[in-house]
């Protein structure tokens, strides 16, 4: 499979694993088989090519797309897996998060596989999550305000993904739903939060694809195969 031929903007709920915390061999195969459309490897802090590698090494074999979302340059590895979805923030003050990184990557590795590369505009709306804290992210928005962000995403930039980013909290979905009513294109990604199957179906209203990652976690792979029934 490659990245090319995957059916991302189709996918309704993603299941985002950090290489920073361990699973073992059971719930990762509970988490491959449990319905995800696909897995994003992908965390702010302590993300190593050790550890991203022993990650990608469990959930390899399972033929479930494989994505991973780097936090700096040096994540950005190609190997084994079918994409990349790479971030920048909008909502920072701070010009590094949003194309900075990227310049440092691009001079760095001339020879980038750019069709594998999926960009994602995200909007942080969580200050305390390790995400917001690093990018300083200015989280204080109503919704028409995330809303103007997602036009300008989708209208000015081109982003394909605009991705409302609670990590660690479940958000306010009047927020998503002005996004999801200020954009037409662009695949609308939410996650933060989301440990049940009300909260799926509540933010899967709004947004196309709907991610989980602290849940697997802390409620185990039940509670991640109800979210994955409520949005398909
Ligand atoms: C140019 C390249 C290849 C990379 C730079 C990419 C950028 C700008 C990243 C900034 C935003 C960021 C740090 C994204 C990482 C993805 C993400 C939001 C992971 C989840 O983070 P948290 O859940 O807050 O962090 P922990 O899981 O580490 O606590
Ligand atoms: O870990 P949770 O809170 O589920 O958030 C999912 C994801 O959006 C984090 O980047
Ligand atoms: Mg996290």
């Amino acid at each position: 499979m490659t990245g090319t031929h995957l059916k991302w903007k189709n996918w309704a709920h993603v299941t985002k694993l950090d290489p920073d915390k361990h699973l073992d061999a059971a719930a990762v195969e509970a988490v491959a088989t449990s319905g995800t459309d696909a897995i994003l490897l992908s965390g702010t802090l302590n993300v190593t090519r050790e550890n991203l590698a022993d990650l990608r090494e469990q959930v390899e074999d399972y033929g479930i797309p494989l994505v991973v979302e780097p936090a700096d340059p040096e994540g950005a590895v190609f190997e084994g897996v079918d994409l990349l979805f790479v971030p920048s923030v909008l909502n920072t003050p701070d010009a590094r998060w949003v194309v900075g990184k990227h310049q440092q990557w691009a001079l760095a590795c001339p020879e980038i596989p750019w069709e594998q590369v999926v960009p994602e505009a995200y909007i942080v709306l969580n200050p305390a999550s390790a995400v917001g804290r690093v990018t300083r992210a200015v989280c204080d928005l109503k919704p028409a305000e995330v809303a103007a962000y997602a036009r300008c995403a989708e209208h000015y930039f081109h982003f394909p993904i605009v991705y409302i980013e609670y990590s660690g909290t479940y958000g306010d979905p009047a927020v998503v739903r002005a996004a999801s009513e200020a954009i037409t294109g662009a695949s609308l990604y939410y996650g933060g939060g989301i440990d049940s199957a009300e909260r799926a179906a509540e933010m899967g209203r709004y947004a196309d694809t709907i991610v989980v990652g602290n849940a697997v976690y802390e409620k185990g792979v039940e509670t991640l195969k109800a979210t994955v029934k409520a949005v398909q």
